[in-house]
């Protein structure tokens, strides 16, 4: 049901009785009542030097199209969300005193029994530096180890994740173009390696669209939510280059040989709807209601017996790990060979130059 212009206005006031959730949150209530109320972001962007309405500015622009009416129902979830969290424990820590110190490009949260990873560039769609590849490698390094049950990958703002963040491409060290072919291909094959090996559950909370490896690693995760917003685009063709992430062998495993050449050779876009019927996405959730239903589930599967579930995953995945890690390094093989081609080098130029998107 659509939150109506009452039930926006009762979730107004009541924000006002609420204690203080943080500035993360505060931001997230800005940039929707901002939305709801004006429709997208088009004032100019502010100074570097003025932090504040900087901050509120990337968190506006980053809901990007977002209907006002979908604004106004985010709105009122989220307020209703906090206020039933504070009414049932007066002892919950506001997520900025839960945050994880220590990454830049991440958000990294651990609380009952989930250690929540966010890409949080909303800005710039959650493009991967290479900055963000090693932290959600040192971020999933330290989920396995601690002592949630499951561990989340999301994003923050409208997009779950628009792929490899093509200006790496452009940091070529003194060595030249062959050398960082060479260490884009290391990366990407010990990025993936960390998915493959990965003890937990680990479930993908896709609140947005998804381009690229952040798709293609979809195939590595034992769960995958998406809004009915999200999209699943992989466009290697469109940009000189070919699949990673294991795709190669997953999707073909998971949609049959056909639905996988169309996405991967083709680049076909799904709707979730779509990748949902082809077995890539588990459930689809409308927008409206997404992460309150999929938190709400996660709360309740991260109570079952921690040793069984990560037990339960080595039986589904140990048999296939091998063969997985063998297909990771031979994709990233044929990868650093296409970064070197022209047809890649004029896909991202003319990404860059501002003269095509997706
Ligand atoms: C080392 C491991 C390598 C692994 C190999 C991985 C391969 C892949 O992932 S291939 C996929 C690569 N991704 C793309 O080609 C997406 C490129 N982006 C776009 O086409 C569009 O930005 C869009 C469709 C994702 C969104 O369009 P729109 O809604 O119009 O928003 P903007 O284009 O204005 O984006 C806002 C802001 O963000 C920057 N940005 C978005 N995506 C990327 C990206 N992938 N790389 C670099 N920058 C990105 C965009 O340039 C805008 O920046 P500003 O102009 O500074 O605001």
């Amino acid at each position: 049901m659509r939150a109506s212009q009452k039930d926006f206005e009762s979730a107004l006031s009541q924000v006002k009785l609420l204690k203080d959730p943080g500035n993360e949150v505060k931001l997230k209530l800005y940039a929707l009542y901002k939305q709801a109320t004006e429709g997208p972001c088009n004032t100019p962007k502010p100074g570097v030097f003025d932090l504040i309405n900087k901050a509120k500015w990337d968190a506006w622009n980053a809901l990007g199209s977002l209907p006002k009416e979908t604004a106004r129902q985010n709105y009122v979830d989220l307020v209703s969300g906090l206020s039933s969290s504070s009414d049932s424990s007066s002892q919950v820590k506001p997520e900025a005193d839960r945050k994880q110190p220590g990454y830049e490009t991440l958000v990294v949260t651990s609380e009952d029994s989930i250690t929540k990873i966010m890409m949080n560039r909303p800005a710039k769609k959650n493009a991967m530096t290479t900055q963000m590849y090693n932290e959600i490698m040192l971020a999933l390094k330290a989920a396995s180890k601690d002592d949630s049950a499951i561990t989340v990958l999301t994003g923050n703002g409208d997009y779950y994740s628009s792929g490899n963040d093509l200006s790496n491409f452009t940091d070529i060290p003194p060595e030249g173009i062959e050398e960082k072919a060479k260490s884009g291909a290391i990366l990407l094959r010990d990025f993936v390696d960390c998915f493959i090996d990965f003890p937990k559950p680990l479930i993908a909370v896709v609140n947005g669209p998804a381009v690229g490896i952040s798709v293609t690693i979809l195939g590595l995760f034992d769960t995958v939510y998406a809004s009915n917003r999200a999209t699943f685009h992989t466009p290697f063709s469109h940009l000189g280059q070919s699949p990673e992430g294991c795709s190669s062998y997953t999707f073909p495993k998971i949609m049959g040989p056909a639905k996988a050449a169309e996405m991967l050779i083709f680049g076909k876009k799904l709707t979730a709807a779509e990748a949902c019927a082809q077995g890539l996405v588990t459930e689809v959730f409308p927008d409206s209601t997404f992460q309150k239903e999929v938190w709400t589930r996660l709360k309740a599967y991260s109570k079952l017996p921690p040793n069984a579930m990560r037990i339960s995953k080595q039986v589904i995945r140990n048999r296939e790990k091998e063969k997985l890690h063998a297909i990771n390094a031979e994709e990233s093989r044929v990868l650093q060979e296409r970064w070197l081609s022209d047809e890649c080098t004029n896909a991202v130029m003319n990404f860059l130059t501002r003269k095509a998107k997706l």
